[in-house]
């Protein structure tokens, strides 16, 4: 009796501890704020995935700033609305929306040629797109579709438009990778997951592969003018998680601690705009500043390895 009457006296303190900490643990969990006030009239943004999420509101910010921004997106009619909604609130007419599936090489390579024909410069690319906790699938040219997405869909894109952030120069490469590439290794034996696939792993593999790949960029860029920075843009309520009924399930009971889409884009609006980031390059950030990287995120013989197994694995030649 007395064991029962502790337990729900526990219980009962528990929550109220939670309820009267809640406030605060939001507060901090909302994370940093961009405090930029860079306008961009005259630049060209491309942001990949900008339809929802933290995509769409960093497509927002930066076109409230005056930057013509082109929503790269797999679904036209979701990019349509999106683009719809930012030109109305923002009044920016520039928002426009082209396709970009970043499951198919060859949507990629139209999606560049497209580009490259119409836009005179690119200024700031953001390569934001993402999947998480699929099932074991393949992308159109048969790579896992963490690894196929994640990294090698937007370091063919990269490649693509690398000319033209370089003669467009000042200008910006921003990788959005995550918290999760501590939990990620770069197994060259199994990079497929063929052998050994772990929905979970996978998500977080490609996650390294993105701060690796920044890496690599970064010191291969010095001296021309275009930085790369990745980042993690914090523990946002978004889409993201729509594969798994669990994890849909978790991030909406716990939601009122998440960052909202708006909050998780600041940290790509600040690599993307701050000034005091206009030659810092091969970081990595969160809550806009400097960030923790993972022993294996800062190993740049393992980020040459990844890159020269990457060109491989697209068929181009990258020196
Ligand atoms: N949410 C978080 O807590 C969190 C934490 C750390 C890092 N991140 C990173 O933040 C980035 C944005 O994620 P989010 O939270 O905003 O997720 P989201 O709401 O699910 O947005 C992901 C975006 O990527 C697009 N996408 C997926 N596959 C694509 C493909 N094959 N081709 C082109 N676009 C594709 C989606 O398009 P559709 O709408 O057509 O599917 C969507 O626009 C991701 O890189 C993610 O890894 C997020």
């Amino acid at each position: 009796m007395l064991n029962c009457l502790v337990t729900v006296l526990g219980i009962f303190i528990c929550v109220l501890l939670l309820f009267m900490t809640a406030p605060y643990i939001r507060r901090y969990m909302a994370g940093g704020v961009c405090k930029s006030t860079t306008k961009l009239n005259g630049k060209v943004v491309v942001i990949t995935g900008a339809n929802t999420g933290i995509g769409k509101e960093t497509a927002r910010d930066l076109a409230q700033r005056g930057a013509r921004v082109i929503i790269a997106c797999r679904d036209m009619a979701k990019g349509e609305a999106a683009a719809c909604e930012i030109r109305a609130e923002t009044g920016n007419q520039q928002v426009i929306v082209k396709k970009l599936d970043l499951a198919d090489t060859k949507s990629i390579r139209e999606f560049a040629e497209n580009f490259l024909a119409e836009e005179k410069a690119l200024h700031i690319l953001i390569n934001n797109a993402g999947v998480m906790l699929c099932p074991y699938s393949k992308t159109a040219d048969g790579f896992e579709m963490h690894l196929g997405v994640n990294h090698l869909g937007h370091f063919l894109l990269t490649f693509l438009l690398l000319e033209c952030l370089k003669q467009s120069a000042p200008a910006r490469i921003v990788n959005v990778s995550s918290l999760a590439h501590h939990g990620g290794r770069i197994r060259f034996h199994d990079l497929q997951g063929e052998k050994c696939y772990n929905w979970g792993l996978a998500y977080c593999h490609s996650k390294l592969a993105n701060v690796l790949f920044t890496r690599e960029l970064a010191r291969r860029l010095q001296g021309t003018g275009v930085t790369a920075n990745s980042l993690h843009p914090g523990s946002v309520h978004s889409e993201l998680v729509r594969h798994s009924i669990l994890m849909t399930l978790l991030w909406k009971t716990f939601s009122f601690f998440l960052k909202t889409p708006r909050e998780g884009a600041q940290t790509s609006v600040y690599c993307a705009v701050a000034e005091e980031l206009e030659s810092v390059t091969g970081q990595y950030f969160s809550d806009c500043r400097p960030a923790y990287v993972s022993p294996q995120g800062r190993n740049d013989e393992l980020a040459k390895k990844l890159w020269n197994v990457s060109c491989e694995l697209l068929g181009i030649q990258w020196d």
